[in-house]
């Protein structure tokens, strides 16, 4: 695995490894067949790091998360998170996916509370926590509104309230901003940079879009085809805040994005 820097990092992230894969290689097999979905994967990521993992689809990418997760077991290799072995789901951590999954007779506030409610958390806490992710994702007035009257970006911003309700210190997120349309998942975009620096989460996010990797990443992982494996990283070096225009237009996201399209054999990429 090649790691290329492209420029001085400009992220402050700590040392401590949360998040440490060792070796992984998962194999699902059937009576028809077998798929090595992940070959001998090695990733270690450190307290405050904002990891993109790019490539193409089906090299493993999301059954990465679910292994780090504890959702799914590998077949081979270790997976720690806080340097405890993880061998079942993880509670602690927060998970965001492409679809919002949020219950349609609940207004914005309750889905969020939905989180509170499954872990038993303190009421007032999980509701004062509630009203502060509600401010922060611009989502204040809409507190009662069902997920029908929202927007496609409204509906994934109240999934990513109820993921980070419990303040967990890691948030997977799962190819988040999938289904939205380009200029939606811009501003949401916009909107995770600005939700890693102000609360610290230890973020794993998954992705098809080059951009997207790049401007949230502070490192990004590209994989190869499956099986898939590791075959660089990259840390472009851009400041931790991003603004979207400049940040396009930067040498090192541009040098950082033809790097990734090449490495995935692609000319262009829509997204
Ligand atoms: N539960 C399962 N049983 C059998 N095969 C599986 C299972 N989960 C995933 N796979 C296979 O493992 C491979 C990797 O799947 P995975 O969903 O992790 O890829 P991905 O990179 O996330 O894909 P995409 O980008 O299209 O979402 C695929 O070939 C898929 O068919």
């Amino acid at each position: 695995m090649a790691s290329t820097q492209l420029a001085d990092a400009g992220a402050t992230v700590g040392t401590d490894p949360i998040i440490e894969v060792k070796n992984l290689t998962m194999r699902f097999s059937s009576k028809r067949s077998e798929t090595v979905a992940l070959d001998d994967v090695s990733l270690s990521v450190a307290a405050g790091e904002f990891v993109t993992i790019a490539g193409p689809s089906g090299c493993g990418k999301s059954t990465l998360l679910k292994i780090i997760a504890g959702l799914t077991l590998a077949t081979d290799g270790d997976v720690r998170l806080y340097g405890q072995q993880v061998t079942s789901p993880q509670r602690q951590i927060g998970f965001a996916f492409q679809r919002s999954a949020l219950l349609e007779w609940r207004g914005v506030r309750k889905n969020i509370l939905l989180q509170a409610e499954m872990r038993g958390m303190d009421r007032r806490r999980a509701e004062q926590r509630a009203d502060e992710l509600i401010e922060l994702t611009g989502l204040t007035g809409f507190e009662k509104a069902l997920p029908h009257e929202l927007s496609g970006g409204m509906q994934q911003r109240v999934a990513l309230c109820r993921a980070l309700l419990h303040e967990p210190r890691v948030l997977l997120m799962d190819e988040p901003f999938g289904a939205l349309d380009a200029l939606t998942r811009e501003h949401m975009n916009i909107e995770m940079n600005r939700i890693w620096r102000e609360t610290g989460t230890t973020i794993v996010l998954v992705t098809h879009s080059v951009p997207e990797a790049v401007y949230l990443g502070s490192r990004i992982v590209v994989m190869s085809p499956r099986p898939g494996r590791i075959v660089e990283t990259l840390t472009p070096g851009l400041p931790e805040e991003r603004d979207y225009g400049a940040t396009l237009t930067d040498p090192r996201f541009t040098r950082a994005a033809e790097r990734i399209r090449d490495l995935l054999g692609a000319t262009h990429t829509p997204d």
